[in-house]
C-alpha cells in the first residue's frame, strides 16, 4: 500500500449550531480497494460523505481527492469522483440504456462506446432495454452505478448500498462492485451499518462512532495473518522474557504481546535461545465482531 491515499480526511470537522457531529476525522482510503465506513445509525456516515461530495461544506479540516483540495479546489476534486448519496435521479418510463445514454449526453467526454462498457460492468446487458419501472431496487441500483461511472471516476462513493436489498440483491452488488476494482481499478468507498455485510464486501474498514474515527481494521490482512494478534505466551520466566523483547505486558506466570504470525516463531526462538522455558503459546482472536461491539459499546452494529 505504498501508493497515495485516493482520499485523505484530515482533521475533518462539522459543526451544526453548538453540535459537533463530526469530531477531527482523520483517515487515509488507499487506492484500489473496496472500502467500508461502518457505523451505527447517526454516527455520521452520510454527514462525512456530504461533505466528501460537496453537499455540505466543512467547518475545519479539509478532504483531498487525488491530493487535490474539496475546498480549494472543488471542481477539480470532484472530476474524479462518482457518486450515488441519495436516489439517482432516473425516468422510469425510459429504458435503462435510454437514461444512461442521456446522461452520457450531459457528461463531455464520455464517448457512446462507454455505455455498453458500463453495462457490461453492472450486468446489466439483459435488461437495458427494458424501462426502468419495470426493474427490481437491485437493478435500479445497478443503472445508478452504471450512470455514476460513466465518466470512469477513480473513486465510487455509495452511501448505503445495501439498504433494502435481498440476500441476493448484496451479492449481487459485492460481485460488480469487486469487478469495478479489478477492471478499471476504481476505488469504491461504501457506508454502512452492518458489520457483516461489510465484512463480506470490503478490503478495508473504518469504523466511527458519534463523529469520532474508532479503528481502522485491514480485513484481507488478517486472513493471511499478516495481522498482529495479542499472543500469550507462558514461560518460566515472564519478566526476564519482557526486558528480552522489550515490549508486552506480564499476567502472572505468562506474558502478553502483539505479534503477527512470523513475529511469534521469532519471537520462541528467541526465547529458547535465552534458556527461557516455553510451556505455551496461544493466539488470543477475538472475532472481529466482538472488536466492534466493544468499541462501540455493544451499540447496534452488526
Ligand atoms: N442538518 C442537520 N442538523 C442537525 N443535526 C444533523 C443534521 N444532519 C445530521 N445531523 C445529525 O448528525 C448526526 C449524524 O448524522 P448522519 O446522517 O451523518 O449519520 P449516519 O451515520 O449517516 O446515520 P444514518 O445511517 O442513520 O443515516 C445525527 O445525530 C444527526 O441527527
Amino acid at each position: 500500500m505504498s501508493q497515495e491515499p485516493i482520499v485523505r480526511l484530515s482533521n475533518v470537522t462539522k459543526r451544526i449550531g453548538s453540535k459537533t457531529i463530526i469530531d477531527r476525522l482523520t483517515l487515509d482510503i488507499p487506492s484500489g480497494q473496496v472500502f467500508g465506513f461502518l457505523g451505527p445509525n447517526g454516527s455520521g456516515k452520510t454527514t462525512t460523505i456530504r461533505m466528501m461530495v460537496g453537499l455540505m461544506s466543512i467547518s475545519e479540516g479539509d478532504i483531498f481527492i487525488q491530493g487535490i483540495s474539496v475546498r480549494n479546489d472543488f471542481e477539480k476534486a470532484i472530476a474524479y469522483v462518482g457518486a450515488i448519496v441519495e436516489n439517482p435521479e432516473m425516468y422510469k418510463f425510459l429504458t435503462g440504456y435510454q437514461n444512461l445514454l442521456h446522461f452520457a449526453r450531459m457528461s463531455p467526454g464520455v464517448p457512446k462506446e462507454r455505455i455498453q462498457e458500463v453495462i457490461k460492468l453492472v450486468g446489466l446487458e439483459n435488461r437495458i432495454h427494458d424501462k426502468v419501472k419495470t426493474y427490481s431496487l437491485g437493478m435500479r441500483q445497478r443503472l445508478g452505478v452504471a450512470q455514476a461511472i460513466l465518466h470512469r471516476p477513480r473513486l465510487l462513493i455509495l452511501d448505503e448500498p445495501t439498504n433494502g436489498l435481498d440476500p441476493q440483491g448484496i451479492r449481487e452488488l459485492r460481485d460488480y462492485l469487486r469487478v469495478l476494482t479489478q477492471e478499471e481499478g476504481t476505488t469504491v468507498f461504501v457506508s454502512s451499518h452492518l458489520l457483516s455485510e461489510m465484512e463480506l464486501m470490503c478490503d478495508t474498514v473504518a469504523v466511527i462512532q458519534s463523529g469520532k474515527l474508532i479503528n481502522v481494521q485491514d480485513l484481507k490482512a488478517s486472513q493471511v495473518g499478516d495481522q498482529a494478534s495479542e499472543t500469550m505466551f507462558e514461560v518460566d520466566n515472564p519478566a526476564q522474557a519482557l526486558d528480552l523483547l522489550g515490549s508486552g505486558r506480564a499476567e502472572g506466570d505468562h506474558f502478553i504481546v502483539l505479534l503477527n504470525r512470523e513475529q511469534i516463531a521469532e519471537v520462541n526462538s528467541r526465547l529458547v535461545a535465552a534458556g527461557l522455558k516455553v510451556y505455551g503459546i496461544q493466539v488470543v482472536t477475538r472475532s472481529l465482531e466482538d472488536q466492534f461491539l466493544e468499541m462501540t459499546g455493544g451499540g447496534t452494529i452488526g
